[in-house]
C-alpha cells in the first residue's frame, strides 16, 4: 500500500470563517485554493500538490461530515479497502464512486475518520501523479528554458507584462506564455493579471543572487547541458559500471573541460558558487592557527584557498589544478588581493605534488574518481606531506546526515559523469589507510560536509 498524499479536513463553525481561513492561508502561506464554496475550501501547495488542507462547514446545509477527519490518496484503493475489511475496522461509509473519485471513509484505532480515496487522475490523464512526478522531464525541461531565456531576471523587479517579457528576452510571445502558463501551474510564477507575470518565493530561488544553490546547475546549455545528456544516458553506467560522459563528448569530463574553455568556465564558475557556501565554515572550524602552509588539492577557482587565506592572514597557500582550471584560480586571487601569499601549480594531482606543507586539502576531489585513483591521489597527498603533514579530507559522505537522496543523487551524478563514488565515512578512512593515512580527527561542517583530518602512519615510497 502505498500513500501518496495527505490532507486534513477540519470543520469550521462560524460562517465567516471559510474568508478568513483563505486571507491567511492563500495570502500570507501562499497556498492555492482550490475549490472554494459557501461549504468549503480546499487549498492545495502550489508546488507540492501532496500539501494540502480542506476546511468545511459543519453549521450549514450540505456539511454532511462533522468533526475532524483525514483524507489519505492512495495508489491501490481495492487492496486498502480488501485490507480494512480483513482487519474488521469499523467503515463509517462504505467504497462509493463520486464521478471519477473513488473513496470510502474508515474510523482509524484512534476514533479519527479517516477518508481513504483513489489518487485523484490516475484513471483519467497521464497516468498516476506519483509516477508522473518520478518521470516527467518536461517541468525540468521548463524551468531551464525561462532561466535560459533570462526572463526570471526581466520578471525580477516584479508583475511584468507578457510583451515585455517576450521583447527584452527575445521569445515568441505565444510560446512563451504557454511556458510560463505551465510555470504558473508548478508555482514558480503568479499570473495576477491577464498576461501579467510574477516570480513567486520559489520562482525567486532560480535567481542570479541564489549562487550556491541547484539554480546554479541548470543553465541548459554549457556545461551544465551536458552534465543533463550524461545523466539521461545513465542507463550505460549502470549497466558497466563506467562513465557514459566520454561515450557522449568523446572524451573524459575533465578533458573536455580541458579542451573548451568555456566548459571549463562554466563548471569552474558552478563549482566555486557551491563551495562558497561551505568554504567560510571550513576556515572556522579547523585550528589552522599551527598551520603555516597549505595546498589546496585541486582547488578549482580558489574560492576554498581564497576564504583560507582571507580569514587566517599568517597562512600561505598553494593551488594545484589543471591549466584552465589554475589560470582562473590565479586571476581570482589576485582579484581577492592574496595573490602575494599564494602559489598556483598548474599540473596534475596524479603527478608529484609541492611537498613539505603542513597541510594538503583534497576538497570535494576523491567523489569524482572510483577507489583506483581516489588511492593514487591521497597516495601523492600522503607523499607530499611526509610524516609531519597532514590531509584534510572535505566533501559529502554517502552516510551524511540528510535526506537519504540528496546523496544518492550526488553519488549517480558521479558516476554517469567520472565513474567517481561517494564513500561513507568508514569507507574513506580504510581507502586512506591502503596508502598509510590514519584518521586523527573527524567533523560534520555545515550539517553536510565530512571533514576528516589524516596523518601518515607509514610513508607510502615515492610513486613515479
Ligand atoms: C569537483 S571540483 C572541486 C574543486 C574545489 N576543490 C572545490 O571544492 O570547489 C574538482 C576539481 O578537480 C580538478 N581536477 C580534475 N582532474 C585533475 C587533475 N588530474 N589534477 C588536478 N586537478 C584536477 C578540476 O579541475 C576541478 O577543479
Amino acid at each position: 500500500m502505498t500513500t501518496t498524499a495527505l490532507c486534513p479536513t477540519i470543520p469550521v463553525d462560524r460562517p465567516d470563517a471559510l474568508r478568513q481561513l483563505r486571507a491567511f492561508y492563500v495570502d500570507v502561506l501562499g497556498f492555492t485554493a482550490t475549490t472554494q464554496s459557501e461549504s468549503v475550501l480546499r487549498l492545495a501547495s502550489p508546488v507540492d500538490p501532496r500539501l494540502r488542507l480542506d476546511f468545511q462547514r459543519v453549521d450549514g446545509a450540505g456539511a454532511e461530515r462533522k468533526g475532524f477527519q483525514l483524507t489519505v490518496e492512495v495508489l491501490d484503493l481495492d487492496r486498502a479497502h480488501a485490507e480494512v475489511v480483513r482487519q474488521g475496522m469499523r467503515l463509517a461509509r462504505p467504497l462509493v464512486t463520486e464521478g471519477v473519485r473513488r473513496s470510502f471513509v474508515v474510523v482509524d484505532p484512534a476514533g479519527l475518520l479517516v477518508e481513504v480515496v483513489a489518487e485523484d487522475a490516475a484513471r483519467v490523464f497521464g497516468g498516476a501523479p506519483a509516477l508522473r512526478r518520478l518521470t516527467d522531464l518536461v517541468t525540468p525541461a521548463a524551468v531551464r528554458a525561462v532561466v535560459r531565456l533570462g526572463v526570471v531576471e526581466l520578471a525580477a523587479g516584479g508583475p511584468t507584462r507578457l510583451a515585455d517579457l517576450a521583447e527584452r528576452s527575445g521569445a515568441d510571445a505565444g510560446a512563451l506564455e504557454r511556458l510560463l502558463r505551465h510555470l504558473v501551474g508548478c508555482g514558480v510564477f503568479a499570473e495576477p493579471s491577464p498576461r501579467v507575470f510574477a516570480l513567486t518565493d520559489v520562482g525567486r530561488l532560480l535567481r542570479d543572487e541564489h549562487r550556491g544553490s541547484r539554480m546554479d546547475w541548470i543553465d541548459p546549455e554549457g556545461i551544465s547541458s551536458r552534465m543533463d545528456q550524461a545523466l539521461l544516458a545513465m542507463t550505460h553506467s549502470i549497466r558497466t559500471g563506467e562513465a557514459v560522459y566520454p561515450l557522449l563528448f568523446g572524451r573524459s569530463f575533465w578533458k573536455d573541460l580541458a579542451t573548451e574553455p568555456d566548459l571549463g568556465d562554466g563548471f569552474n564558475a558552478v563549482m566555486g558558487a557551491s563551495t562558497s557556501v561551505v568554504a567560510p565554515r571550513l576556515a572556522a572550524c579547523h585550528d589552522w592557527s599551527q598551520v603555516g602552509q597549505v595546498v589546496d588539492v585541486g582547488g578549482g577557482d580558489g574560492t576554498l584557498l581564497i576564504e583560507l587565506l582571507r580569514a587566517h592572514p599568517h597562512l600561505l597557500g598553494t593551488l594545484v589544478d589543471l591549466p584552465h582550471t589554475a589560470s582562473a584560480a590565479r586571476a581570482n586571487l589576485v582579484r581577492a588581493g592574496v595573490a602575494d601569499r599564494c602559489v598556483v601549480v598548474p599540473g596534475s594531482f596524479f603527478d608529484p605534488l609541492p611537498s613539505g606543507a603542513d597541510v594538503y586539502v583534497l576538497s570535494n576531489i576523491l567523489h569524482d574518481w572510483d577507489d583506483l585513483e581516489a588511492e593514487r591521489i591521497l597516495r601523492r597527498c600522503a607523499e607530499a606531506a611526509g610524516r609531519r603533514g597532514r590531509v584534510l579530507v572535505s566533501g559529502l559522505p554517502l552516510d551524511a546526515p540528510v535526506e537519504r537522496e540528496l546523496t544518492t543523487r550526488l553519488d549517480l551524478m558521479v558516476l554517469a559523469l567520472f565513474a567517481g563514488r561517494l564513500r561513507s565515512a568508514e569507507d574513506l578512512v580504510r581507502l586512506a589507510a591502503t596508502v598509510g593515512l590514519a584518521p586523527a580527527s573527524t567533523q560534520v561542517v555545515a550539517g553536510v560536509c565530512l571533514l576528516t583530518e589524516f596523518v601518515t602512519e607509514s610513508v607510502p615510497t615515492a610513486s613515479a
